[in-house]
């Protein structure tokens, strides 16, 4: 008897939706039949598959609403970040459906008269996908649609906490005329699929999005079969706030930055780095800001910060919390749950910890929540070094109206994404993606389609 995967409202626990999970052999029968389809569907051609996938952007469009709300229904955030989200994850479709007609090669001069040499690309073959639950649409389109156009089938494994927009998002682009057979997904635990994803021959790519950890555990499992990857994993970002920052810009991106999706997003703000000149008045304007924040269902209109996914996310924020306060930390505002452990919703209240030693649990480790640590810097030196002492380099943010100051800074701090003044950086025109234990790999942009070509010279004697 094959296994249920409950979906559960994190808002209230209340099962949403009751789904059989695929079993081993169906799990491996969908990756050879979308291995099979690979070579139907590279023959599309650029302008074919780009059409279709305008054709799947139009009919999510159509539907915005019916997705926006199954987003909020699984993932618990407010209902205008999810309708946001689609259309994040349209804008994915939208540009590579574009770059789907930009796949060029080039002619090399021969070294020597007799020759004549040309360089190609080529879809890489069948893509698997592993996907996270905070961004259930946009993670799961920002990998389709470079694949699909690129010429790639792509089968994917959604997060168990929510499989219902990727099964809803591919049922659109199945009734668009996408084959059933080149686009798939497999509902199972990570573990059972990783491990047939990572080890079949037909799959040449896997790209995961979700922890650093499992990331580390699939680059490992992939190796064995060579596979190309790319990892999109944790993130711990800075933001820096410089004395001559303009102190409500800096409030306003922190803020944007910090409690979308609850705090649960890989770019959030881990850490407040503050000029200690201005500290006190920063963290007053920041606290008063964040006391403004309403905590509740995402389909409440004033809502502005939903749920913790599950009670793994919300046990890592309290461990969190008390650790700063066992440490001498003072929490300026929040530091409240409203949990229900026997109905199964966890809600976090957006707190701010001040007087936190620089090795307290929060400084080093991914919260994934809406809580956030300030420490207080001199110099741009030692605000740069607070920065970069982490393991991750995906996303710094910094606030300065100095050129020179925010060059330096640019220039110095490790992480893949900078945001200037700019508390939301992210773009499907821009490649996102980090450095060190943030992943390898970019998503988005002109780069991000490169993951799923291979580079084909021919060399002909004349
Ligand atoms: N860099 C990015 O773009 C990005 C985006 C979103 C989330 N994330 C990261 O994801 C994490 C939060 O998401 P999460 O808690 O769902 O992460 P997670 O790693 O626990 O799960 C992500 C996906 O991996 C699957 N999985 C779990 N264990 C597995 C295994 N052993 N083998 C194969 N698959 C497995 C899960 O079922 C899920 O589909 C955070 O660290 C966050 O920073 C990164
Ligand atoms: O959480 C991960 C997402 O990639 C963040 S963003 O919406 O792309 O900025």
């Amino acid at each position: 008897m094959a296994q249920l995967v409950y979906v559960n409202n994190p808002a209230n626990g209340e099962l949403i939706h009751t789904l059989q999970y695929d079993s081993e052999e169906a799990i491996v029968s969908k990756v050879e039949s979308a291995a099979a389809a690979f070579s139907s569907w590279k023959q599309r051609s650029a302008h074919e598959r780009a059409q279709l996938l305008n054709s799947w952007a139009k009919c999510i469009r159509e539907n915005r609403q019916e997705i926006g709300e199954l987003i909020t229904l699984e993932n618990g955030k407010p209902l205008p970040e999810a309708l946001g989200e689609v259309d994040y994850a349209v804008s994915y479709i939208d540009w590579y459906a574009e770059e789907a007609k930009r796949i060029y090669g080039r002619t090399v001069p021969a070294h020597v008269p007799n020759k004549r040499i040309t360089v190609t690309k080529e879809p890489i073959g069948l893509v698997a996908a592993i996907t996270p639950w905070n961004f259930p649409a946009a993670m799961m389109t920002r990998k389709a649609a470079p694949a699909l156009a690129a010429g790639c089938t792509f089968i994917v494994k959604p997060a168990e906490e929510t499989p219902l927009t990727t099964i809803r998002l591919i049922e659109l682009a199945h009734s668009v005329g996408i084959p059933e057979d080149a686009l798939q997904y497999v509902l199972n635990e990570g573990p059972i699929v990783g491990e047939i994803f990572t080890s079949h021959k037909a799959i040449r790519k896997i790209t995961f999005t979700g922890s650093t950890p499992v990331g580390k555990l699939l680059m490992e499992q992939s190796a064995q079969t060579v596979k190309h990857v790319t990892m999109e994993l944790g993130g711990h970002a800075p933001i820096i706030v410089a004395k001559d920052a303009d102190l409500n810009v800096a409030v306003e991106q922190t803020v944007t930055a910090k409690f979308r999706n609850a705090g649960q997003t890989c770019v959030s703000p881990n850490r407040l780095i503050v000029h200690e000149e201005i500290a006190e008045e920063f963290t007053k304007l920041l606290v008063d800001k964040v006391q403004t924040l309403k905590v509740g269902n995402g389909f409440d209109p004033d809502v502005n910060v939903g749920p913790i996914i599950n009670k793994k996310g919300f046990i890592k924020i309290k461990e969190q919390i008390e650790d700063a306060v066992n440490r001498g930390a003072t929490l300026a505002c929040g530091n409240g749950y409203d949990i229900d452990d026997e109905k199964g919703y966890y809600f976090v209240l957006p707190t701010v910890i001040t007087d936190i030693p620089l090795d307290a649990k929060i400084m080093h480790e991914e919260t994934f929540g809406p809580v956030i640590p300030v420490v207080t810097f001199t110099t741009l030196e030692e605000a740069v070094t607070i920065a970069n002492d982490s393991p991750y380099g995906l996303a710094a943010y910094f606030f300065t109206e100095n050129y020179k100051d925010g060059l330096y800074l640019s220039e110095n701090l490790q992480y893949g994404i900078i945001g200037w003044n700019d508390g939301a950086p992210s773009g499907a025109h821009i490649p996102f993606g980090g450095m060190k234990d943030s992943g390898v790999g970019r998503e988005g942009g002109s780069e991000g389609i490169e993951p799923y070509l291979e580079t084909k010279y021919l060399s002909v004697g004349v």
